[in-house]
């Protein structure tokens, strides 16, 4: 049994929280609500983030992270990519140990253009660093909580480390793999939320299932150009946390970054999708970083730069569409190869 810490009582803070406490680990939930941890305690619900869900007796939540911090052997770092610099400061007052770090969130942060685990890395003394593993891959929370068959990957240069995080999630309905590839995982991850937003504007469109597929084997072209680019293993992308998250989430009603770009799709506008949303759409910001991230690498990511346009130029959903399909010819595979 491990003593464990998620920070981040959201809807996958809380769903791999229970996943933990399920195992048998001595699990503690922080969240910075004072109210939803004494629900989580005394009504084992979180009724606004997994309203239909029974949390299991032995999940525990506090609203002290000192108290977080000095449970824990490892610790699961659970909220959105634009709170993790706000989060690694308020730890960086409790940590006294050696801690084993697992990140579970998908975005890239706009202008500094870092990976989370580049984030954690700078914002945490590497003494009190065991190691950061990535866990990403197809796993939507509200299927998680009501354990269907689910298939993640923990990601670490050291292998030992996410062998770990493997041992820790792994169980008749969480299958965890692992993988070295810390770079191709979070590409993977984090640029699945844009192709998605488009899925779901070409859906709020109406254009079908066509448009869709073209958008998932498209996407993950150019997810698979900037990726590899960077320094990510091309067949990454071809895994779980590449195209196993990005049919995941262009597919499912679950998904918050589909449903997003659905509304958009249908008219309405950015804030008020936001504001109806009420949960993290992390594509928005990754879409700000991955256009960014295009013209610093050079590489060509013509639906990241149309959604681009979409959210933060005013641009006409289906004038972004008509202008990925009239782009100038291209070959399929050659153009992938480069
Ligand atoms: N939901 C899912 O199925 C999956 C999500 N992910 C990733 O996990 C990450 C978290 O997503 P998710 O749980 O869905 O997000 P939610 O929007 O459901 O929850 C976010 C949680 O983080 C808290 N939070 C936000 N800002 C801060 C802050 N500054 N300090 C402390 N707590 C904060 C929120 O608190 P408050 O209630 O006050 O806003 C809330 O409890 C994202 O990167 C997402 O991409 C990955 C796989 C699956
Ligand atoms: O990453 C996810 C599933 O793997 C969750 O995606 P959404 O944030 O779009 O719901």
């Amino acid at each position: 049994m491990e003593r464990v810490c998620v920070l981040g009582a959201g809807s996958w803070g809380s769903a791999l929280a229970m996943v933990l406490a399920e195992n048998g680990h001595d699990t503690l939930v922080w969240t910075h609500r004072a109210d939803q941890a004494e629900e989580i305690n005394e009504q084992h619900t979180n009724r606004r983030y997994l309203p239909e869900t029974e949390l299991p007796t032995n999940l525990h939540a506090t609203s002290d992270i000192a108290q977080a911090v000095a449970h824990s052997t490892t610790i699961i770092v659970a909220v959105p990519t634009k709170a993790i610099r706000e989060v690694c400061e308020k730890m960086l007052a409790t940590l006294d140990k050696k801690v084993l770090f697992v990140h579970v969130s998908k975005g890239i942060e706009p202008d500094s253009l870092k990976r989370i685990s580049e984030i954690l890395a700078e914002s945490l003394p590497a003494d009190f660093v065991e190691e950061i593993v990535v866990l990403s891959g197809p796993s939507h929370a509200e299927e998680v909580v009501l354990h269907h068959p689910t298939t993640i990957t923990a990601a670490c240069a050291n292998i030992e480390a996410a062998e770990k995080v493997q041992d820790l999630f792994m169980n008749q309905f969480f299958r965890v793999y692992t993988n070295e590839d810390v770079i191709g995982v979070e590409m993977g991850g984090a640029l699945k939320n844009v192709i998605a937003l488009a899925a779901g504007i070409t859906d709020g469109l109406n254009y079908g299932d066509n448009a869709k597929a073209a958008l998932i084997t498209r996407g993950l072209a150019e997810i698979t150009r900037l990726g590899v680019k960077m320094g990510g293993n091309p067949f990454t992308f071809a895994g779980l946390t590449g195209m196993g998250d990005l049919i995941v989430t262009c597919t499912s009603v679950h998904s918050r970054n589909w449903r997003a770009g659905n509304m958009l799709g249908k008219g309405m506008k950015l804030p008020q999708v936001l504001e109806q949303m009420g949960m993290v759409v992390e594509g928005v910001r990754t879409t700000k970083a991955a256009y960014q991230l295009a013209e610093k690498y050079d590489v060509a990511m013509p639906i990241s730069s149309e959604l681009y346009g979409v959210l933060f130029n005013d641009v006409e959903p289906k004038v972004a569409v008509d202008a990925l399909m009239m782009r100038v010819k291209k070959r399929e595979i050659d153009e992938m190869m480069q």
